[in-house]
Order: C-alpha cells, then sequence, then structure tokens
C-alpha cells in the first residue's frame, strides 16, 4: 500500500491519468491510494495567490512558501520520514532505481511548481527531496508527478497482473529489452525467430540474453559499463560485437 499526496494548483490534471487503466484499478483494489490538494486553497489573500514576482526583479513568477507550507501542515507529513518531493529540473534525474527505492515507502508527497521557479524556502525548508524526470523544462510539475507515481506504483505487488512483469523488466536488468513476438507466427511474410517457436527454453533464454545484451550495446553502450557480466554474458557479447549475424 503507498500513498501519493500531491499538491497542485491544476489537480484537475490528474483525474484522466489516474482515472483509467491500471492505476484506477491499483486504487480500487486499495494498493494506491492517491490524494490531491489544490494549493489555492490554502492562500488566505483575496486573490488566491500562489505565486509572486521575485525579490531582486527579474522575469518570471515565483512559488510562493506560505500555501505550500500550509498545506504540507494539514497533510501532516513528517519531513524525516516521508519523502516530500519537488519536481523540478534541478532535480536528481529519475530512473528505475529511484522507483524501485521510492516504492519502499508507504507515503510519498509530491510538490507540483508551475512557474520558472519556487521561493528556495521551498527547496531548503520544506522539501527534502528535489527530482527531475529527465533534462528538458515543462510547463509544471504536473507531469513529471504522474511519470513518478505510474513508474512508482506499478512496483508495488499485486498491481501488475502477473508478478514477474514487474521484476522482468528489462531496465531492472540493466538491459534493454530483448525483441518479442506474439502470435500469428507469420504476418505479411514476416516471420517469427525459429527458436522463439522451438520450445527449447535453454535456447530461448540465451537468445533473449543474447537479443538483449546486442540492442543494449547498439543503442546504450552506456547501461554496459554499469552491468557486472558473467562469463557468459562476455561470450554472447563478444559474438555480438564481432558482428555475429546469429
Ligand atoms: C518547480 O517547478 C519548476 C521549477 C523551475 C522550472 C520549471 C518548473 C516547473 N516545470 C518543470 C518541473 C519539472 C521538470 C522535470 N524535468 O522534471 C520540468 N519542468
Amino acid at each position: 500500500m503507498i500513498r501519493f499526496d500531491i499538491l497542485s494548483t491544476f489537480p484537475e490534471m490528474f483525474d484522466s491519468p489516474f482515472g483509467s487503466s491500471l492505476l484506477k484499478k491499483a486504487q480500487e483494489k486499495g494498493l494506491v491510494q492517491i490524494r490531491l490538494h489544490n494549493i489555492r486553497d490554502y492562500t488566505e489573500d483575496r486573490h488566491r495567490m500562489t505565486d509572486d514576482a521575485p525579490y531582486g526583479g527579474g522575469g518570471g513568477m515565483l512559488m510562493k512558501v506560505e500555501p505550500v507550507d500550509k498545506a504540507l501542515r494539514e497533510i501532516g507529513a513528517d519531513r524525516e520520514a516521508v519523502p516530500i518531493i519537488l519536481l523540478t529540473p534541478q532535480g536528481q534525474v529519475f530512473n528505475q532505481g529511484v522507483a524501485e527505492e521510492l516504492s519502499a515507502h508507504s507515503r510519498i508527497v509530491l510538490l507540483c511548481g508551475h512557474y520558472e521557479g519556487v521561493d528556495e524556502r521551498i527547496r531548503t525548508k520544506l522539501a527534502n527531496r528535489e527530482i527531475s524526470i529527465g533534462d528538458y523544462v515543462l510547463t509544471g510539475g504536473e507531469l513529471p508527478a504522474m511519470v513518478l507515481v505510474d513508474a512508482v506504483s506499478r512496483l508495488v505487488p499485486g498491481v501488475l497482473g502477473n508478478a514477474e512483469s514487474a521484476s522482468a523488466d528489462s531496465l531492472s536488468f540493466g538491459l534493454l529489452e530483448y525483441p518479442q513476438y506474439t502470435r500469428p507466427s507469420e504476418y505479411r511474410g514476416w516471420g517469427v525467430p525459429e527458436v522463439l517457436l522451438s520450445g527449447h527454453h535453454k535456447l530461448i533464454t540465451s537468445w533473449r540474453r543474447k537479443e538483449a545484451l546486442k540492442r543494449t550495446w547498439l543503442r546504450r553502450p552506456d547501461l554496459i559499463e554499469k552491468l557486472d557480466l558473467t562469463e557468459e554474458d562476455r561470450k554472447l557479447l563478444r559474438e555480438v560485437m564481432q558482428g555475429d549475424p546469429e
């Protein structure tokens, strides 16, 4: 069971991604709980302002600290125990390892900014982590929050149909996915590799490992260095590097 508290000025953005398919089922099964909080409800001025101009001048508006602080106090998230994550381009880059680590928590608070920046006190006094989903700037932290909720929720036991599909993720082994096929075995002259139709599990497993190594080496050699390859892997990789057609 994992509970997400999401603070945003556009909570309605979350209706559809969390209102359909796996994430909806996960909520119905009580495996994942997602609570949305509109930061605007925690403003006290007449205009319900959640942003303001930066001291010292300069363009762009910043997310104000008070509304976020009031919302966090209402949620009652213990800053020492609960990840309070600001989604921002300056954050730690999100990956499968970060998703695995976060899936061990029972509560996660996500702060979505919608401006060019945030008051520094949000980073230093309220949030205890900053995460970026990649090196690009979006109009707000909402889409990054959805990406994080999706990637973390699917690791919660019971969310995915068959348990092994989460663990069988290529990236969880640090390799890219091997080629996959399903029926029909022949379509418009496009066939399926014989080995996959052979029912020979040992051969299929090594074919898959070799194809994953080949694909990773060709597309993401940076991932290869991170792997602790077995002797068998090295043999397969050597064959791949020699352009072994098999
Ligand atoms: C506090 O939010 C901000 C702070 C500074 C700039 C933009 C924003 C909002 N936009 C974002 C947020 C996250 C990501 C990301 N790469 O994860 C991309 N754009």
